[in-house]
């Protein structure tokens, strides 16, 4: 079997005849079964093979050693070994081919030539070992050839996970990437969201802060505000020298006027009068709403004489406003101011004290008729 795939030799091993491969272990033992086939084979002589030819040798020989024609069956023997030539060389190392050396040794012993038995015999072992050497080789090769082709089908495997592994890397690595950047936009979206709030928060607490700081109907300073600008401005008036003017104005019978049209249209005059207040007083004075219709300025480095200027324009500006632009049932009627105003002086202590002369210089204006500035 092992030299059928041969993977050493080109040569191809001769067929042999199964009724020859049946018969010749049977012809160690001739009897008539033996002969008769054997008889039958020989007519067949013409279709042989060289190698069936080798082996028929044999087992006439072995028929001739039964018969006691060991001469005989000694130049059978050696007609078949003279075939070697012409067989296969790989075949001829086969046990059953082989084998005639040992048949013509034992002959030559029968007939006491120990010489030639002995060269027989040494013949089979050479060839026996030669057999068996080229087995060894065979198989060796094929045991390399197997380990070639476990190491490759190895080779591919490891190819196959180190693929494997690289596309596992390359998933993770892609993961990875693509978890960062949802965790870029979650933090991105949390620090919007943080900022949106933060803002949000600041600009109500601006909100809130302004609102503290106003009147809500005017959004002019509310009395909280006045006092705290006022008494700053107080301080450093009194401090650095300079002049500080306060004006105090009420509206003149704004009851009247709620009572006639009612108090949203009363607001309504208010905040024709704070608008006109705006438009007369300068960027620095600061404009107060401290009661219903009753309202402060702050008039820093500024002199009584000055402020009472101011004072006035804005009294005339208030009189000669068309109360028509605020309701229309009010066209035939006309609003006015009452204006106190005082200045810093040497007798004034505190803010208070100079909010109190320009009170008094207002009430005065009231007594003496209104519609009229008084200092
Ligand atoms: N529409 C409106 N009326 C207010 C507001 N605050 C106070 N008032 C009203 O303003 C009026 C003030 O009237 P008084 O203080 O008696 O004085 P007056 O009628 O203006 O008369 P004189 O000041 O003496 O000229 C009251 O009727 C209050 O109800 C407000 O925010 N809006």
């Amino acid at each position: 079997e092992d030299l059928k795939g041969d993977p050493l030799s080109k040569d191809q091993i001769l067929p042999i005849d199964d009724r020859i491969n049946a018969l010749l272990p049977q012809s160690k033992t001739v009897d008539d079964n033996v002969r008769q086939i054997y008889q039958r084979l020989t007519k067949q002589n013409q279709t042989f093979n060289v190698a069936e030819n080798y082996l028929m040798l044999i087992i006439e020989a072995n028929i001739a050693t039964a018969d006691g024609e060991v001469d005989a069956a000694i130049s059978l023997l050696k007609q078949a070994l003279a075939l070697d030539e012409k067989m296969p060389s790989k075949q001829v190392y086969l046990p059953d081919f082989s084998q005639a050396h040992l048949l013509l040794s034992a002959a030559y012993a029968g007939q006491e030539r120990f010489q030639e038995a002995y060269d027989a015999k040494k013949a089979y072992i050479d060839k026996h070992y030669q057999y068996r050497e080229h087995l060894y080789l065979i198989r060796l090769a094929k045991l390399n050839e197997k380990y070639e082709t476990d190491l490759k089908f190895k080779q591919n495997e490891l190819l196959a996970k180190e693929q494997d592994v690289k596309e596992l890397k390359l998933k993770d690595v892609r993961s990875k990437q693509a978890m960062q950047q949802r965790n870029l936009v979650v933090l991105t979206l949390i620090a919007i969201i943080f900022l949106a709030l933060l803002f949000r928060q600041l600009r109500i607490r601006s909100i809130l802060k302004h609102l503290a700081k106003t009147d809500s109907l005017t959004g002019l300073a509310n009395r909280r505000t006045l006092f705290s600008v006022g008494e700053r401005l107080f301080t450093q008036a009194k401090n650095n020298q300079h002049a500080l003017a306060v004006m105090l104005l009420d509206i003149d019978y704004f009851k009247l006027i709620n009572d006639e049209y009612g108090h949203d249209v009363g607001d309504k005059v208010i905040m024709a009068v704070v608008e006109l207040g705006r438009e007369t007083l300068r960027a620095k004075d600061t404009f107060a709403r401290i009661g219903g219709e009753e309202f402060v300025v702050l008039l820093p480095y500024t002199q009584l004489k000055e402020a009472k200027a101011i004072a006035e324009r804005f009294r005339e500006k208030v009189q000669q406003f068309e109360l028509e632009q605020v309701a229309p049932q009010m066209a035939e009627r006309n609003v006015t101011i009452s204006i106190g105003v005082a200045e810093l002086t040497d007798k004034i202590n505190d803010f208070d004290d100079l909010l109190h002369q320009a009170d008094e210089a207002m009430y005065q204006a009231k007594e003496n008729g209104r519609n009229q500035v008084c200092i």
